[in-house]
């Protein structure tokens, strides 16, 4: 099995994402999760762009003992000498020069002709190996180069020094098939390259980052570059979280090894995310937050049974305790039934499917159900007694204007199964309600008190209401949740009355017996 070394740069080239702007510190921490992630190379940044990153590649080359450390520099003297003060005190100093060679860049950018290129490159290198024991040298823009004249620097700075040529598709323009051929068009041409590691650098701007890599490595890239959460210039880099899963998952295609420490990718990638603002799209692959969720009811019945059915990475390889079921309105009985499980309840048929239809009820009024919704649901189902005769809420209105009295119309189905209808009115909604409550039921209810609160957080999260009541003179609490915190209010009212019925029943259900 063949070898591949993994280098990152998360700290040059995802920090050129546009508005990514990384501190000392949060260098360093990135830079320990790095060694901890199993990186070989860790590209810290590029010490001649400003007096911080050169203080940062400095401390992060003396503190990482774990893997190499390197740094950027241009075919510039004044780089080369800036990078070696900032990486003379690492472990394995390495320098990592780049120059165009494509012919857009050498005219418009660099104003160079291909000779002058050779030559400056050539030299470059050949200084920077007096200085470090490892010579990176990069073809900028490689992707859109003569391939012949590719072939021809890259046997030059070979010859002048360099140890590893990495070939970058600069601006994500290569497909997999060319991207690969050109690693063995230069693989079979250059006569030295058995002396040198060939690297692979990819960019993201058309989406294929991730397939150019490992097409290259398919032929005779034994390097790869990369990005954590492929963040980066423009569109982003490879992502090398996903570069690694790859390799492991389809292992029966790819005969490679990395040194990479997959169950460190979630840490990683969750400490990139935060300290660089740059926010993990839910769908993104590997570490996504729907990357291990099942919401239809299909794939959620076909997990449960049997996880490869829809799972081709198992959650823990890469990190995360587990996957995740998410309820909402595409599940269905199975996945249902198995969160009433995990949540402790033991529903009889008829309650589960009270519970299922309020929750589905549910998802079609909020985004997502959460657990602390779901527990609130499978909690007045569970406590509810059955086929008892009880009040039930069949239908309310409120109108409320700031100038007028609030009026609620009720209509509500008695414990003798006769639906009644009334309205009154109240100081505020809330009091509207009550009074029309108190009407429609049969004794005398007082309010004592009144608890308002939030299930979860958000626009759409679910309220829940307290009350404490007295119903012809005994003490009862109720509570009730719904969307709308006037149907929790609601709820809550008649969830008191009804214990209280429910206690004159079990009375008289008690003298019977005795
Ligand atoms: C493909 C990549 O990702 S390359 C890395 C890109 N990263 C960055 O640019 C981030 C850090 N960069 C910086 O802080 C600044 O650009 C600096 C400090 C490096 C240079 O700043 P300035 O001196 O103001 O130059 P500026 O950025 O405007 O222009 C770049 C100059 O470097 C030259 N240049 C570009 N690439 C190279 C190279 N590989 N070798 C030598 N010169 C180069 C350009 O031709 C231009 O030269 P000119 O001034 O003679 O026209
Ligand atoms: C500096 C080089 C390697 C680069 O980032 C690129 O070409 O994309
Ligand atoms: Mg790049």
């Amino acid at each position: 099995m063949a070898h591949v070394n993994v280098f990152d740069t998360t700290l040059r080239d995802g920090e050129q994402s546009a508005g990514v702007n990384l501190n000392r510190l949060e260098k360093i921490e990135i830079a320990k999760q790095l060694e901890r992630l199993g990186v070989d190379v860790m590209e810290a940044g590029f010490p001649a762009s400003s007096q911080d990153d050169f203080e940062a590649v400095k401390e992060i080359a003396n503190t990482v003992r774990g893997c190499s450390v390197t740094g950027l520099a241009r075919a510039h003297r004044k780089d080369i000498d800036r990078a070696w003060e900032a990486l003379k005190g690492g472990a394995e100093p390495r320098i990592h020069i780049f120059l165009a060679t494509s012919p857009i860049h050498m005219t418009h950018k660099l104003k160079k002709t291909p000779d002058e290129v050779v030559e400056t490159a050539v030299e470059m290198v050949s200084y920077a190996k007096e200085k470090f024991p490892i010579v990176q040298w990069s073809a900028e823009d490689a992707c859109r180069s003569d391939l012949d004249f590719l072939v021809h620097i890259i046997e030059k700075v070979i010859d002048a020094g360099a140890s590893v040529i990495n070939l970058p598709d600069t601006v994500g323009y290569t497909t997999p098939d060319e991207y690969g051929k050109m690693f063995r068009y230069v693989t079979e041409n250059v006569p030295n390259i058995d002396k040198v590691i060939l690297s692979a650098h990819c960019h993201n701007d058309l989406g294929m980052a991730v397939s150019n890599s490992l097409a290259a490595i398919e032929n005779g890239a034994r390097q790869i570059e990369g990005t954590i959460n492929g963040i980066g210039e423009r569109a982003g880099n490879a992502a090398i979280e996903e570069i690694g899963v790859a390799l492991e998952i389809r292992k029966d295609r790819y005969d490679y090894q990395t040194n990479l420490v997959l169950k460190e990718i979630k840490r990683t990638s969750d400490l990139v995310s935060r300290l660089t603002g740059m926010m993990v799209p839910g769908n993104k692959a590997v570490v996504g937050r729907n990357a291990f969720a099942h919401e239809s009811g299909i794939h959620q019945d076909g997990v449960l049974k049997e996880s490869t059915t829809y799972e081709i990475i198992t959650p823990s390889m890469v990190g995360i305790d587990s996957n995740r079921m998410v309820l909402g309105k595409h599940s269905g009985r199975h996945a249902f039934k198995e969160k009433v499980k995990e949540f402790g309840f033991e529903l009889n048929e008829s309650k589960l499917k009270e519970a299922f239809e309020s929750f589905k009820n549910l998802t079609g009024k909020k985004k997502e159900v959460t657990d602390d919704d779901l527990f609130a649901i499978l909690t007045d189902t569970q406590t509810e007694h059955d086929n008892l005769p009880k009040y039930k809420l069949q239908a309310f209105q409120v109108q409320y204007g700031s100038i007028n009295r609030p009026t609620a119309t009720i209509l509500l189905t008695q414990p003798n199964g006769e639906e009644a209808e009334k309205a009154n009115t109240g100081e505020g909604s809330v009091e509207a309600i009550y009074n029309t409550l108190d009407d429609l039921i049969e004794g005398d209810v007082h309010l004592i008190d009144y608890q308002l609160s939030s299930i979860g957080r958000g626009r759409d999260a679910l309220a829940e209401v307290h009350v404490q009541l007295t119903v012809n003179g005994e003490k009862a609490s109720g509570r009730g949740s719904a969307q709308d915190v006037l149907e929790a209010s609601a709820h809550a009212f008649l969830n008191a009355v009804n214990r209280t019925l429910y206690r004159e029943q079990q009375k008289v259900y008690q003298k019977a017996q005795v």
